[in-house]
């Protein structure tokens, strides 16, 4: 299908014949090296898993020209067979092509998450925000991450499923679908699937009983839980998406699945952000102190609103700093090109899959100065007014990707931050916590790990410190609404 004769690909690190680039990809942290060949062959390069081209963009002029203005040709999903074809059964609408399935599942998100319609779960988060807070202060023995995560998993929960908030002490309603999740998306990455890299052995393996009972049997799980959800579920206020399915053509277990997508898609990416905001702390007190003495002239005793936002442009700085600073979805997900294009005098052929290197987007010096710096004050004037957004980077957010695919639940998702941020801000002290002889056990910056779509520093210890009086009254009036 791919005429090399004629294409034209932009060159990239040389690799073997037949194998191309596959003995070259480091199994973790694929976009450090892809990063690093972007310092070598630039902001567009080739390079080949067998026969197929990957093309990946590191800069973020090249990636707006190529995903923005050309979204109409670069915006379907590579066929990534393992996971969605065996797993999902292409039912999941992160990975299905651009069909009519997909377009109606986008409009009918669009509809409810929107930048206008997302306010609509503000009072939800706020909520979930100040009990996130209230655990953090009563349960001090329940790991930081924890206690992210389930904040993350119940405000995208809620706003999906309806209901009441997910309890910290109690069992989580949401834990399966996380560990079939997790089991679903380890195939995503091309590394972790030899059918892909190899798609001749499709037929083959199609055929090999154990490895279609597996994935039979994990579609199976997920697809009875998905339904229990979707049957539990009352369309109510905060989960209004569920009304709009029928409007937009969208069957029953399409529906069932699309909800089941947009959990996925919310829960790991935002606990992810949270957990990389807290290092960020951790690391730069100076940038805690601004943020603090900017929350406490505006909000004082009481803690703060989605109605202060526009009085604490500090906190849009840390939370827009903190996703540049570590994209915790530092490849994106593939495109692929679905007709041959031309860019910059190459051709690039139909079919070739676009690996979305935001990580090195991120921490491009011509867009972002000092880019290892974690510096919130690079979004702010000099009265502490956020900058207009630098041009080519999506609001200077590109850690939520690109074009026609470019993340569905980011406005929501960046509402949940900037409570969830505000609230910790407001009402703790940050620390690392001290051994025996009072030396900080701290966490390094670049000490991640990979878990295959996202990547988050390891487990680490994190002291909160109440700032305010009465804290805990406080904060049992906020979750009481
Ligand atoms: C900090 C949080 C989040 C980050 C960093 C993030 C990042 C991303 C990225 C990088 C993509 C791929 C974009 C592309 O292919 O160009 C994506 C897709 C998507 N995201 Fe998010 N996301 C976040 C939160 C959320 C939330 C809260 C929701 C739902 C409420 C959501 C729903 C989706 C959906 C449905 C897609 C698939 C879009 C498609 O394939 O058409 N995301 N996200």
């Amino acid at each position: 299908e791919m005429n090399k004769r004629t294409s034209r690909l932009p060159p990239g690190p040389p690799g073997l014949p037949l194998l191309g680039n596959i003995l070259q990809l480091p199994s973790q942290f694929l976009y450090r090296k892809l990063s690093a060949w972007s310092d070598r062959y630039g902001p567009i390069y080739t390079i080949w898993m067998g026969s197929q081209p990957y093309l990946v963009l590191g800069s973020a002029a090249v990636s707006a020209d190529v995903l923005d203005r050309m979204s109409a040709v670069t915006s379907d999903r590579p066929p990534m067979i393992k996971p969605r074809v065996f797993f999902f059964k292409d039912m999941i609408l992160m990975l299905q092509d651009r069909t009519l399935t997909w377009r109606a599942q986008r409009r009918s998100i669009h509809a409810s998450l929107n930048i206008h319609a997302a306010t609509r779960y503000n009072a939800m988060q706020a909520q979930e925000a100040a009990y996130l807070a209230l655990g953090l202060l009563q349960h001090p023995e329940k790991p930081f991450r924890r206690q992210l995560h389930r904040f993350a998993a119940s405000v995208i929960f809620r706003a999906v499923y309806g209901g009441d908030t997910i309890q910290l002490l109690e069992i989580d309603p949401t834990k399966r679908i996380e560990e079939l999740t997790e089991e679903g998306m380890h195939a995503v990455m091309p590394q972790n699937s030899v059918v892909d890299i190899v798609p001749f052995l499709k037929p083959l393996i199609q055929r090999v009983k154990w490895f279609r009972k597996q994935a039979d049997d994990w579609f199976g799980e997920m697809d009875q839980e998905a339904k229990r959800r979707y049957d539990k579920a009352l369309p109510t206020d905060v989960n209004f998406l569920l009304n709009l399915c029928s409007k937009y053509g969208i069957t029953k277990h399409q529906a069932m699945w699309m909800t089941m997508a947009l959990f996925m898609a919310g829960q790991e990416t935002s606990d992810t952000a949270l957990c990389i905001f807290g290092l960020a702390m951790l690391h730069h007190p100076e940038a805690v102190s601004t943020a603090q003495r900017q929350l406490d002239a505006v909000c004082g005793d009481r803690p703060p609103t989605f109605e202060d936002r526009e009085k604490l442009p500090f906190v849009d700085a840390i939370v827009k700093e903190t996703l540049r600073w570590r994209p915790g979805v530092p490849l994106s997900l593939p495109h692929r090109a679905s007709e041959e294009f031309e860019y910059r005098g190459y051709v690039i052929p139909a079919g070739t899959v676009i690996l979305d290197n935001v990580w090195s987007q991120t921490r491009d010096p011509a867009v972002y100065k000092h880019p290892e710096s974690f510096d919130p004050t690079r979004f702010l004037d000099d009265s502490g007014t956020l900058l207009p957004a630098t041009a080519d980077t999506h609001l200077d957010q590109l850690g939520f990707g690109h074009g026609r695919r470019v993340c569905a639940g980011r406005d929501f998702a960046l509402n949940t931050l900037f409570i969830a941020c505000a609230y910790m801000l407001w009402a703790f002290r940050f620390e690392w916590p001290v051994d025996e002889e009072g030396k900080e056990i701290v966490c390094g910056v670049d000490e991640f790990q990979d878990t295959s779509v996202t990547v988050s520093p390891r487990e680490f210890g994190v002291v909160l410190k109440p700032r305010k009086e009465g804290l805990e009254e406080t904060l049992l009036a906020a979750v009481k609404g």
